[in-house]
């Protein structure tokens, strides 16, 4: 019998579990055994405006504190949150389905880093002195844009959670987050967790729903700021909807980034690379390297390498810390992923390995590998969002860079070669948000982070979130007698 993991309450609130069973039901299932872990209930707008009211109103005192006692209480966030890291990935882990040798590692832990990151940043944040003409001035003031909304996706939940509010709060605004529906429990977590280090009640709330809570949320009068994790189809929704009210937005969605892979590149760290940007987290990854493009002269050891490494693939029960491929998250996305399967082998593109459903209770699949990919077909254009690398061979360096870049998405990118310049060149011509040499998918704080064309609009993490969590006011100061035409 799996262990269940019912919170007290559905939303957190005013610093407080509440409940409202008048909101939709939404089961939370763990996918290693399709079983319902937990029960909870869907934002009636009682519950939404409850949320919005008590961060309007916690939001106001919250901005009079200095940056440093600001930063203060993210710091100490930061630390419970890696005391309860084991907790809080037991947790992940039955939510999302992610192996523990995962979620121990980059899920809370990286939701810390972030809290401590910008908990160091706020008492830098400053505006600037500007001297103009006959000894007038004008200084800046750094402000928080007021109440922001978060709303996750489901394959990072308490990263994204942390991603967003750390950053919001540190520049004095409070936040209202909605989980993706389905993972909603560890954003519970860091709410406790934000209260447990001093966050005033009403700063951080959670509130649960379905798509339709979010397009409540955004469209609120109350909201200043929306910053969505998700689908490049539900970005476009919810860009129009804060466009209404003229509301700042940070959209992180979809991607299908390539990793352009050259003659003289170092073929084991190519082949880890394209493993762990594909198969990491059973494929559930927005910059993913699902393109793998390989000159023609590696390209045989290359995909025969790749398939030989695979079969060290441990598939299985995600508690087991030795599993490194768990489930997909639900019984839907492997429906999703299988038809793309379907659709490489009816479209041409020979299976070299995996390409079948695991049966069993859990929402399993082989991680599947595809080579001789060509452009036009669908697993090389459609984010799949699962274990699925396709390899596409290439000539030129021209010719590479151009197919790599013929996308409508530009969230990552990755080159591997050991030709300083060219490794340069390429990444200078990738357009994508964030791009790497000799590396992949590697997200640390302190880098910015984000998606250029359809994948998105501005940057999470890094001093360049700031700009996104804050505004400037001009206080324009004069020195000399005002002269007037009459
Ligand atoms: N760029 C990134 O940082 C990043 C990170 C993780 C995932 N993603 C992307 O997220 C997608 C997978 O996540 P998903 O399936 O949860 O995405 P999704 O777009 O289906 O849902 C994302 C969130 O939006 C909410 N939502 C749905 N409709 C809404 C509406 N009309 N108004 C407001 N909110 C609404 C959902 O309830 C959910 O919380 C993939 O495309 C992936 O690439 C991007």
């Amino acid at each position: 019998m799996t262990q269940t993991f019912q919170p007290k309450a559905s939303h957190f609130i005013n610093g407080a579990y509440v409940e409202d069973t008048a909101g939709d039901v939404i089961e939370v299932i763990y996918p290693h055994t399709g079983e319902v872990i937990a029960t909870l209930h869907s934002a009636t707008p009682a519950i939404i405006d409850r949320a919005l009211a008590s961060a309007k109103a916690a939001q106001v005192d919250w901005a009079k504190l200095s940056g440093t006692e600001r930063g203060r209480v993210l710091r100490k966030a930061a630390e419970i949150m890696r005391d309860r890291n084991h907790d809080l990935s037991v947790i992940e882990t039955h939510d999302t389905g992610k192996p523990m040798s995962e979620t121990l590692v980059a899920d809370a832990a990286s939701g810390a880093d972030a809290l401590e990151y910008f908990g160091g940043l706020a008492g830098t944040l400053t505006g600037e002195h500007i001297p103009v003409a006959g000894g007038d001035f004008v200084y800046t003031r750094r402000e928080a844009l007021g109440v922001c909304v978060g709303i996750g996706a489901w394959n990072y939940p308490i990263q994204i959670a942390s991603w967003k509010a750390a950053p919001a709060l540190a520049c004095g605004n409070a936040m209202v987050f909605k989980p993706s529906e389905m993972t909603p429990l560890t954003a519970l977590q860091l709410a406790e967790i934000l209260m447990d280090a001093g966050a005033p009640a009403g700063l951080f709330n959670v509130v649960q729903g379905y798509g339709n809570v979010g397009a409540a949320l955004v469209t609120d009068s109350r909201v200043d700021k929306v910053s969505l994790t998700g689908s490049v189809p539900t970005g476009r929704k919810v860009y129009a909807a804060a466009a209404e009210g003229i509301r700042h937005v940070t959209m992180e969605l979809g991607g299908k980034s390539p990793i352009v892979v050259f003659d003289d590149a170092d073929l084991e760290n190519a082949v880890s690379a394209a493993i762990n940007g594909n198969f990491y987290s059973t494929g559930q990854i927005c910059s993913n390297g699902t393109r793998v493009f390989v000159q023609d002269g590696l390209y045989d050891d290359f995909v025969a390498r790749v398939a030989e490494r695979m079969d060290g693939a441990v598939i299985g029960d995600p508690m087991d810390e030795a599993t490194t491929i768990g489930p997909m998250v639900s019984a839907r996305q492997r429906e999703i992923v299988m038809g793309y399967i379907e659709k490489g082998v009816s479209e041409g593109a020979r299976l070299v390995k995996g390409g079948k459903l695991i049966e069993g209770d859990g929402f399993y699949l082989e991680p599947t590998l595809f080579a001789d990919v060509e452009d036009e077909m669908s697993i090389a254009r459609k984010e799949i969002f699962g274990p699925v690398m396709s390899v596409l061979r290439f000539t030129t360096e021209e010719e590479g860079l151009k197919r790599a870049n013929a996308t409508e998405f530009g969230l990552a990118a990755g080159v591997f070669t050991k030709d300083l310049t060219r490794a340069h060149r390429v990444a200078a011509g990738f357009e994508a948000g964030t791009c790497y040499i000799n590396a992949y998918n590697l997200t640390p704080v302190e880098a910015p982070f984000g998606g250029s064309k359809l994948s998105g609009v501005g940057r999470e993490n890094s001093k360049a979130a700031i700009d996104h969590y804050s505004q400037i006011k001009t206080v324009y100061v004069g020195m000399n007698d005002t002269e007037a035409p009459f």
